[in-house]
């Protein structure tokens, strides 16, 4: 795997890899608020990580005893989710880039027996994308097409002059897409899978993270 424009949250030993692992661990799952709230603390840290990578500006600041000089954005970044999986690590991202706007997508995957994986964009609400920084924030980056499809959807509204693409487990035929249809994206990651199996699931994985987060769709 290419290593340029990827970053890997769970390489570093970290509390990262309890949180990863707690999503897919079956025993655990069941328990959606601790999913969710794992999904956020992954959001929180992949925040924080591209924090590291944005542009600063001095700037003034007075406390109580004197004024001082500190670093902070020059620009705050756009975040964007897909609904509805991508909430909770939308929330942690949130939680974090607290001055943000913001972009939601409603995506999905058409999961129909022996018919190619279609994805239906239904809702995108955007705030104004031109010259900003933006972050794609969704948990699963199985085969990239709703990541690439909700992407080319938001260009309507404006073309970013960056753009952060933030998963908690990915396959390495999504990053390959990513890669072939957004080439400007740097990819945060949690962890990197091995696969996808026949119906486009990440393997090892974690399962359905919608599902998971918020109950079996009908
Ligand atoms: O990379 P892809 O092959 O496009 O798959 C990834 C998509 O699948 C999941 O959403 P899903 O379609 O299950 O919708 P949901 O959030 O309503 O569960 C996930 O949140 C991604 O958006
Ligand atoms: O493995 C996968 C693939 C798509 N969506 C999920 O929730 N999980
Ligand atoms: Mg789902």
């Amino acid at each position: 795997m290419e290593r340029s424009n990827l970053y890997i949250l769970t390489e570093t030993p970290s509390l990262a890899n309890h949180y990863i692992a707690e999503l897919r661990d079956i025993h655990v799952q069941g328990d959606s608020l601790r999913f969710r709230r794992n999904l956020e603390r992954v959001g929180e840290l992949l925040a924080y990580e591209i924090s590291k990578t944005l542009p600063y500006e001095t700037a003034q600041i007075k406390t109580p005893l004197a004024e001082t000089e500190t670093l902070l954005l020059t620009n705050q970044p756009v975040l964007a989710t897909i609904l509805r999986a991508g909430l909770p690590m939308y929330q942690g991202m949130l939680n974090y880039f607290d001055k943000a706007y913001s972009t939601f997508v409603g995506a999905y995957r058409v999961e129909e027996e022996n018919t190619e994986l279609q994805i239906n964009m239904e809702y995108l609400a955007s705030t104004d994308l031109h010259d900003k920084i933006l972050i794609l924030a969704d948990p699963m980056l199985a085969t990239g097409r709703s990541l690439v499809k909700s992407y080319k959807g938001m260009l309507r509204h404006g073309k970013p002059v960056q753009v952060h693409i933030a998963a908690a487990i990915a396959s390495p035929e999504g990053i390959a897409h990513i890669r072939q249809e957004i080439p400007e994206a740097m990819i945060w990651l949690g962890a990197l899978d091995n696969h996808l199996n026949e119906k486009s699931y990440i393997v090892p994985g974690l399962g359905d993270a919608g599902d998971l987060a918020f109950g079996p769709k009908i």
